[in-house]
């Protein structure tokens, strides 16, 4: 079996066994690793023997190197080449190359375990972290010595994050006080109450690290020229979304959840032709006390919880991402590649991936068999393309597959070269992945894993029946072509190759029908939801609709009342206006026809409240239009009196008439002076024929003629009803 990695390899591919332990030991072991071939100095090759199931045949595959159960943190980061990784990273001859590092496996085969270790040893990330700080030392710009370290990270940070020193984010997280000591898996990561950030910590702060294996003689070279800056960023694919692990929830105003938003997979101004986690929190670390502190408050954030299966299984595919930053000082300014200003690097990723597990063994339900769905999802999606790095090297890689999810868009978008330009150009990343299996645990969900992660795979050899001795080796000889026994052999193989198909058609079926449970199931939650949401959506619009109805209630009355207060007050002052109204005319009707005893004759009194009289408004118009009635009634009067008068001076003598009369006109002039400032000319005409009138009737009526010799002189007016006129003229008329 060929197992070197093709010119488009995604990764290089290793396998660990992780040794039996009481409680995950379910089985009989169904996993050999085979004895190295001459020449090899390590095992590649593993054999995978079915439990006894006729069906089933005996699988072979290979990987670039086994390690077997015995091997500890140390061996796999010496083997796996990790070192190699790193220097790739720190780019100390050029222009570096990205590295990702990830572990697949069943759930509690040991991903975990490699990656990040336990409480007393370390996996690879704090290894490669070790490395990193230990080969750069003293060249790493620590932030609290560097002011403004961050921002000038920041301006050249393609992902849009948001960067901070890990003094201030540490504090944020633990608090300021190191007495605190570190539970590690007290909580789930689900449970944690997000709180403030700036005023409680929210986390235990670690009071000891691991400090095993140790790797104090390893070092790598770097770029001697260049300062560097390392930032930490971690995150995590849940539910094929990403979220933030550095990031606190925050809390919905609409539902007054504590929420995380997720993040966005994306080209950026600064990267148009590269992918980047928008969004994220980056820390800029001076030490690795640091970034080992910000790890653990990241894989505290993570999402884990307890299954059947492992009591503290990933629930999320985690990724930790170290950035190596540097850049050139050359005389005082600072440069990156090519000679761009800013910083400019390459990044190591560290994934630990989500279990796949069956359902049914690890009775998962409600939220977490969802999860399972999504994560036994995307990991198929990654075995299709893991596949693909199998079938065909010089192919082009199927971008349509690897979108297909987060999880794959995320591990192998930038595994290929991109950019056109040489200022975007960066070289493929270079990939291993760690794949973990428990040789007793569950070898239907193992030999999965196996058949789609594996560099090579091999004709399996059968074996049954049991009449013909078990093939012991894999390239198993065929007797001489012709004979019978060629044709029996290769008739039985036939058939055994048959049974292989029908027995991984089998298992296919079997999984796909697991996955259709999930989705079943999932789609009946999404369902359920669905429901209780437009429950919840009548309710609440109910609720609006009385709030609504309650307050327009409120604001009618207030508008009501506001009415009724403008319409009282308006009501009175029409009824004062009114009331004055109709004592003008009352006067009016007064001074026209009846006699006030005390108005003096020279001097005719003026009304009070005529200024009402001359306002010509609308209110106003009622009580002009009776004054003209008034007025046309007192012409008409004044006709008829003067057609009497004139009819009475035909019958008297005529050469008396004018010195009678005379007074009445001199007297009408007086009474025409003291109303001149009257600017009501209607008025004034009422008054005079008023005057008129009076004169005339005193004239005709008491027969003084010689009183108009004293103008302060009073008069008593007398009062003649109708019926007195004709009296009146008999009585007292001189003429
Ligand atoms: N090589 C090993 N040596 C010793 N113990 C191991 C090894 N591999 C795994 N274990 C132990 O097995 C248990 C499960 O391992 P781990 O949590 O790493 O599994 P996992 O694959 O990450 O599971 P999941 O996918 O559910 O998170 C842990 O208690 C771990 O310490």
């Amino acid at each position: 079996m060929d197992t070197q990695p093709t010119s488009h390899s995604l990764f290089e591919v290793y396998l660990r066994l992780r040794p039996a332990n009481t409680v995950s030991t379910s089985g009989d072991r169904f996993l050999d690793v085979d004895v190295p071939e001459p020449g090899e100095s390590a095992p590649k090759h593993i054999t995978l023997n079915p439990p006894a199931d006729r069906r089933r045949a005996i699988e072979k595959f290979a990987f670039t190197q086994v390690f077997e159960e015995d091997a500890t943190q140390l061996d796999v980061f010496h083997c796996t080449g990790v070192a190699g990784l790193v220097e790739g990273v720190l780019a100390p001859y050029g222009d570096g190359t990205d590295a990702l590092l990830a572990t697949l496996g069943v759930t509690g085969s040991g991903k975990t375990h490699t990656m990040l270790g336990t409480r007393s040893q370390r996996g690879l990330t704090q290894m490669s972290l070790d490395l990193i700080y230990r080969s750069l030392g003293h060249r790493v710009l620590d932030p609290s010595t560097y002011p403004n370290l961050e921002q000038s990270i920041s301006a050249s940070d393609p992902s849009e994050a948001n960067i901070l020193p890990a003094t201030a984010y540490l504090e944020s997280v633990y608090g300021t006080d190191p007495t605190i000591s570190f539970l590690r898996g007290s909580g789930n990561g689900r449970s944690t109450p997000p709180q403030n950030e700036s005023s409680t910590p929210r986390r235990f702060r670690p009071s000891t690290l691991p400090q095993n294996p140790d790797i104090s003689h390893l070092t790598i070279p770097f770029d001697a020229s260049a300062e560097y800056a390392i930032v930490i960023s971690m995150y995590e694919v849940y539910n094929d979304r990403i979220f933030d692990l550095l990031s606190s929830p925050v809390k919905s105003a609409a539902t007054k959840e504590y929420r995380r938003r997720p993040l966005l997979f994306k080209p950026t101004e600064l990267s148009p032709d590269r992918k980047v986690v928008a969004g994220l929190r980056k820390v800029v670390c001076g030490s690795l006390d640091q970034a080992l502190m910000v790890l653990e408050a990241g894989l505290q954030e993570r999402r884990v919880a307890g299954t059947e299966s492992n009591t503290q299984s990933s629930r999320s595919h985690g990724f930790f991402v170290v950035e190596v930053k540097k850049r050139f000082s050359l005389g005082g300014q600072h440069t990156g590649w090519y000679g761009g200003a800013g910083w400019a690097g390459n990044s190591l990723t560290i994934v630990d991936l989500a279990g796949s597990e069956r359902a049914r063994d690890a009775k998962t339900v409600g939220q977490t068999l969802a999860e399972a769905g999504k994560i036994n999802e995307s990991l198929m999606y990654l075995g299709q393309c893991l596949q693909m790095q199998v079938a065909g090297g010089k192919e082009k890689p199927n971008l349509g597959l690897i979108r297909r999810c987060k999880l794959t868009e995320l591990l192998f978008t930038n595994s290929f070269p991109t950019g056109n330009n040489q200022q975007q150009h960066r070289n493929p990343q270079k990939g291993i992945m760690i794949v973990t299996a428990d040789p007793h645990g569950d070898f239907n969900a193992t030999s999965q894993i196996l058949r789609y992660s594996a560099l090579a795979k091999e004709v399996t050899v059968p074996r049954q029946p049991p009449s013909f001795p078990p093939p012991n080796s894999f390239s198993n000889s065929l007797p001489p072509i012709g004979s019978p026994n060629h044709q029996y052999l290769s008739f039985q193989q036939t058939l055994e190759s048959a049974a292989l198909e029908i027995s991984r058609l089998q298992e296919d079926l079997t999984y796909l029908r697991h996955a259709l449970d999930s989705e079943r199931s999932l789609r009946e939650q999404a369902e359920a939801h669905l429901l209780s949401m437009e429950d919840k959506m009548v309710e609440l619009e109910q609720a609006i609709r009385e709030d609504c109805a309650e307050e327009f209630e409120k604001r009618l009355e207030l508008e009501v009342n506001r009415w009724k207060t403008i319409v009282d007050g308006e009501r009175e002052r029409g009824e004062e206006f009114w009331r004055g109204k109709w004592g003008v005319f009352e006067r009016m009707v007064e001074a026209d026809g009846d006699v006030d005893m005390d108005m003096d004759v020279d001097s005719p009194k003026k009304p009070e409240n005529t200024t009402l009289v001359e306002t010509r408004t609308v209110e106003d118009r009622e009580a002009r239009r009776q004054l003209e009635i008034l007025a046309d009634e007192n012409e008409r009067l004044q006709r008829e009196n003067e057609s009497l008068k004139q009819a009475l001076a035909a019958c008297i003598d005529p050469a008396k008439s004018p010195s009678r009369r005379s007074p009445s006109r001199s007297r009408r002039k007086k009474a025409q002076l003291n109303y001149a400032e009257d600017d009501d000319g209607f008025f004034q005409e009422l008054k005079r024929d008023q005057g008129d009138m009076a004169m005339d009737g005193f004239g005709e009526g008491n027969g003084v003629s010689g009183s108009h010799g004293s103008p302060t002189k009073k008069k008593r007016i007398r009062r003649l009803g109708a019926k007195k006129w004709g009296q009146g003229l008999d009585d007292d008329d001189p003429f």
